[in-house]
């Protein structure tokens, strides 16, 4: 089950070698993720799950351009990454609506600031409203929204710029149970259409199994590193609240929660908050 590590000039992203360091108060310097391969294929989607503080945004932001590595290169579609990553849409936990424009000026000023002329830019905003199914909220302000609302047009917002490469970071977290059901089922029907390239963070294994080509896991840290990548041969297209049903599911849930378990313990003891005689984990 484990995946294929080759790495090929095609691929989205290109980690080589990358290692993350932060540097801290008196000249003291915190390994966070040790030297790291990963390639992500051009239409593939990745999922990175590991426990709490390992390094999952630290290595998302190394790819966006947001830090630099200490050590290796990244390459996106083939090239040396330098400065900001301009290939790729971020998509945070927090999203990126300006609480003064409303929801479709939202949407659409990516391709305003792009150069597009504002009456082409709303017309294809409201495309893409109607598309995550908000059509009727476009003159609504975000703080008019729900949550859920809210990670539909963030969808749009970085969706509308075209991006060949999308980097997600906890999208969903805030969001109750079913509305991240929901949204993770739209996440999937829009990515059908032309499946680009999605590094997604999480740290909710279902998730990931449910949403991916394959599933990274990285260990604890310090100088955390992958240990394991999975491929999920579920097919496709497929339905989050269905798809856990189906034994193949349970099969990879139970391998990939095996790796995982002893990390997030021992992420957990890190911080103190479980005894070494009382880890008790939730999947
Ligand atoms: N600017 C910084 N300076 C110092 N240490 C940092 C900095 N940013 C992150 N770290 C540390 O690097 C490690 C990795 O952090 P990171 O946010 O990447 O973890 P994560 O796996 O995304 O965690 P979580 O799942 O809790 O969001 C953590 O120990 C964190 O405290």
């Amino acid at each position: 089950m484990q995946a294929e590590t080759g790495q090929t000039p095609q691929d989205a992203v290109h980690l080589d070698g990358v290692a993350i360091s932060f540097d801290l108060a008196q000249g003291r310097r915190f390994d966070a993720v040790a030297p790291t391969d990963l390639a992500v294929g051009a239409h593939q989607f990745v999922a990175i799950v590991g426990p709490t503080g390992c390094g999952k945004s630290t290595l998302l932001n190394a790819t966006a351009g947001l830090l630099k590595p200490a050590q290796g290169a990244v390459s996106i579609f083939g090239q040396p990454l330098t400065g900001m990553n301009k290939s790729a849409g971020y998509l945070f936990q927090q999203d990126a609506l300006m609480p003064w424009k409303t929801v479709i000026e939202n949407v659409a000023i990516g391709l305003e600031i792009a150069g597009v002329a504002r009456a082409e830019a709303r017309r294809e905003a409201q495309g893409w409203l109607e598309r995550v199914g908000l059509s009727a909220f476009a003159d609504r302000y975000p703080q008019m929204l729900s949550g859920g609302q809210r990670k539909r047009v963030g969808l749009a917002q970085v969706l509308i710029r075209n991006p060949k490469l999308l980097l997600m970071d906890e999208p969903f977290g805030p969001l109750d149970a079913q509305t991240r059901l929901i949204m993770g089922d739209l996440l999937l029907n829009l990515w059908s259409e032309d499946r680009k390239a999605v590094l997604f963070v999480t740290h909710d294994l279902d998730e990931a199994i449910a949403l991916s080509d394959r599933v990274i896991i990285m260990s604890a840290g310090p100088r955390s590193r992958i240990i394991g990548d999975y491929t999920i041969p579920l097919a496709r297209p497929r339905e989050i609240g269905e798809i856990r049903h189906d034994p193949l599911f349970n099969d990879l849930h139970r391998t990939i929660w095996n790796a995982l378990r002893d990390e997030v313990i021992a992420a957990y003891r890190q911080t103190g908050a479980v005894s070494d005689t009382k880890a008790s984990v939730a999947s």
